[in-house]
């Protein structure tokens, strides 16, 4: 299904995602059943769901770290850029990732500095190694990148020390290092005051004017930033409903994927959810 918002921002470059029919089972269980989603370059999108609805799997196969069962036909169930064949570091270069599990890895390592975490993200590593060769360009890249997640006062630092709000503008930080034309946020703003939210979501607007597609995971329909105008619905692992902002985030529509009356009210150009 092409929504609406997808045909406005046109297909005729490959689309940034294309899943088509995904499954994905574990033992007994289907977690994703027959998933489709396409999405263009400049589309920015929030995945919005309940709890268990198959969020997490969804990134875990954008991500490549768990495979969809093969179509009968052959075809390619998932495709970036129009590829479906791509090497993790390559695919990491083109999509940042960034998720609380990434988070928990890194700020659980005592040893690890702030401006190396971002500079390894030239190496794929964690941290800088004594083999990894950083060149002028290289420092200068992650100094603008920290600078724009304006977490640059925290070069020095150890990111065991940070708040989860200023570890997490790092790894953003880490993952821009590569200029990638999209990024994948995992419940972006778990652990933020409601001060500290707001402040991050405006940076990640200023990222999407900057021309960085935003893929927004979250379970929170606060969370959904002005310039993101396409939303996927998930519930039970299937597509409930996709489309612009307007068409998808309704009362029914919510309240069926939350399986609890909701209202939808707009504060300004965010939504909010009001339970009952
Ligand atoms: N390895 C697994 N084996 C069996 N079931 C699993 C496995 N991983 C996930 N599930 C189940 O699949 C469903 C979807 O899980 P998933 O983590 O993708 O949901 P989610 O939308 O990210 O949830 P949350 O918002 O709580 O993180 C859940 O019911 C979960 O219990």
């Amino acid at each position: 299904m092409i929504s609406d918002t997808a045909q406005q921002a046109g297909m005729a470059s490959p689309p940034l995602l294309d899943i088509h029919e995904a499954s994905v089972l574990r033992g007994e269980r289907l977690l994703l059943d027959r998933l489709s989603l396409r999405l263009a370059v400049g589309q920015h999108t929030a995945i919005l769901g309940a709890n268990g609805s198959g969020k997490s799997t969804l990134i875990r196969l954008i991500s490549r770290q768990l495979y969809p069962l093969a179509r009968r036909d052959g075809a390619p169930v998932i495709q970036v850029f129009g590829r479906d064949r791509w090497s993790v570091a390559e695919l990491r270069s083109l999509v940042g990732i960034v998720s609380p599990a990434l988070q928990s890895d890194y700020t659980g390592d005592a040893s690890l500095e702030v401006f190396d975490t971002v500079i390894s993200g030239f190496f794929a590593a964690r941290g800088v190694g004594l083999d990894h060769a950083i060149s002028g360009p290289m420092r200068e890249r992650a100094l603008e990148a920290l600078e724009h997640m304006e977490a640059a006062t925290l070069i020095g630092r150890e990111m065991a020390s940070l708040s989860t709000g200023e570890a997490r503008r790092v790894l953003i930080a880490r993952a821009l290092v590569h200029r990638p034309r999209a990024l994948l946020l995992d419940e972006p703003c778990a652990g933020l005051d409601p001060a500290s939210r707001r402040r991050f979501l405006e940076s990640l607007r200023q990222l999407a004017q900057r021309g960085v597609t935003l893929l927004l995971v979250t379970h929170h329909v606060e969370e959904i930033l002005p310039e993101i105008d396409h939303v996927v619905l998930l519930r039970h692992g299937r597509v409930l409903r996709q489309g612009s902002k307007a068409s998808v985030l309704t009362d029914g529509a919510l309240t069926a994927a939350f399986d609890i009356a909701m209202r939808v009210e707009w504060r300004g150009d965010y939504p909010h959810a009001v339970v009952g």
